[in-house]
């Protein structure tokens, strides 16, 4: 809810989430105030929305908010990001990276591409990129050699590919390859590359259109709620994806939702690498800075 300070008439503000499993923790129990409304889709489907004016605020591509860094902002303290694996990003290959020559992209995502690309660009490699949907395997077997792939069905198919977890192993005990087929994750590879965190996601609005607060309050609530009982959201999308409750516990676990230091440094270094040029990041107050300052550049 927006308040007009001189009419003391609600505004309505619209929201557009990405509800991949990794936001379930700030998501899943996030109760709107009034005035707020939201929809959801997939990052490209949010991205456009965003930048169409079908929305106020999503949580988008970082890239997306990178190249309209001239007219977006994002929120300070809130991220979609990791340090090392992801395990949802994920690369399926049948061939050494060195001898890709057909790369399936998917359309869902602008971050993994974009991410793609950088980390093909470090190595000297180029291999054809085209677009197309459907599993991995299936496009591994129609004589793509690479398929990109992101979100909940990645996860689901990375577990199909290298698992099952036994009772002694743990995820990060699992295999990169099993029955020909090689998961490169991309964000182990900008670690590996860079030592960095990767910021796949940000919360980002019109400069001149910033969320009214109890949103962003109501948001810090939420991930406060979804992180401290992280075994019941785990145990309740587990249910969903058809994964084992461990696997989904650790999935969720392993990321870190609040845009801090380490992420803004591998948000930057992606941001030089990726989008050279770009104008200066901006983001909001952080908490508790509402009302001393009105946004700071970073
Ligand atoms: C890690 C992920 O991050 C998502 C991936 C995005 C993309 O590829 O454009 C956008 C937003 C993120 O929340 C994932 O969904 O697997």
């Amino acid at each position: 809810m927006s308040q007009s300070a001189s009419t003391g008439r609600l505004t309505p503000y619209r929201a557009g989430w990405i509800h991949f499993t990794n936001v379930a923790p700030i998501l899943d129990s996030l109760v709107l105030p009034p005035g707020v409304t939201a929809i959801t889709g997939v990052p490209t489907q949010m991205n456009a929305a965003l930048l169409s004016g079908q929305v106020d605020i999503a949580n988008i591509s970082a890239v997306e908010f990178i190249r309209n860094a001239d007219v977006l902002e994002a929120l300070p303290d809130f991220s979609v990001a990791v340090l090392g694996p992801v395990y949802s990003v994920n690369l399926f290959h049948t061939r050494p990276l060195e001898e890709l020559r057909r790369v399936a992209l998917t359309a869902q995502s602008a971050m993994s591409v974009a991410l793609l690309e950088v980390l093909l660009r470090e190595r000297g490699l180029s291999p054809t990129l085209e677009r197309a949907e459907g599993e991995a395997e299936a496009l591994l077997a129609q004589g793509f050699d690479g398929v990109l792939r992101i979100g909940d069905s990645a996860l689901r198919e990375w577990y199909g590919v290298v698992g099952p977890l036994t009772p002694e192993t743990t995820m990060t005990g699992l295999p990169h390859a099993a029955r020909g087929i090689t998961v490169t994750d991309l964000a182990e590879e900008w670690f590996r590359l860079t030592g960095h965190p990767f910021t796949f996601a940000v919360w980002a609005y019109r400069k001149d259109n910033p969320p009214p607060p109890e949103l962003v309050q109501a948001m810090r609530e939420a991930r406060r709620d979804g992180i401290g009982h992280l075994a019941d959201v785990a145990e309740r999308h587990a249910r969903k994806l058809g994964l084992p409750e461990r696997v989904v516990q650790h999935y969720l676990w392993n990321f870190r939702y609040h845009l801090e230091a380490p992420d803004r440094l591998g948000l930057h270094e992606f941001a030089a690498k990726a989008v050279p040029g770009h104008a200066p990041l901006t983001f909001g107050p952080r908490p508790g800075e509402e009302r001393t300052r009105s946004s700071a550049a970073d």
